[in-house]
């Protein structure tokens, strides 16, 4: 029988998730040209950062680099059940993926803004 999250003590727990978010992130970046791009993206943003800024400033635009590859991590694993569940044309199929691609964009703004806001301060 699987064992349950409960069964688990917490340092195998997390190993196992960890390996779990490992897997996701090596097939995505295998699978997904995307998020190899969005990933040199925010490495650029996080280099120049790092050169620039200091303290909470570069905070800032390290942690949106980060949420915007979580969410073409989100946009790839909505887009992968979609095909699963729709391989057909569907408006309701269409609705998942353009929303999740719309959260990838949300994020890409919110790195933007930061970057444009922090440069004109
Ligand atoms: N099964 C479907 N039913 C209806 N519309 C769909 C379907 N699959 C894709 N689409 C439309 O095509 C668009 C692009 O979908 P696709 O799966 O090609 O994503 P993509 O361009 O590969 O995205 P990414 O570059 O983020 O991987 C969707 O946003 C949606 O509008």
């Amino acid at each position: 029988m699987k064992p349950t999250d409960a069964d688990e003590d917490l340092p195998r727990l997390v190993q196992r998730k960890l390996h779990y978010s490992i897997a996701g992130l090596r097939e995505t970046w295998k699978s997904e040209p995307s998020f190899r791009q969005w990933t040199a993206l925010v490495a650029a943003s996080d280099l120049a950062a790092l050169a620039l800024m200091d303290g909470a400033a570069l905070a800032l635009v390290l942690v949106l680099g980060f949420l915007l590859l979580a969410a073409e991590l989100g946009n790839t694993a909505i887009e992968a059940v979609t095909d699963k569940a729709s391989p057909d044309h569907h408006p309701l199929a269409a609705k998942a993926k353009d929303a999740a691609s719309a959260m990838v964009f949300v994020t890409f703004v919110a790195l933007a803004t930061a970057w444009l806001a922090l440069l004109l301060a």
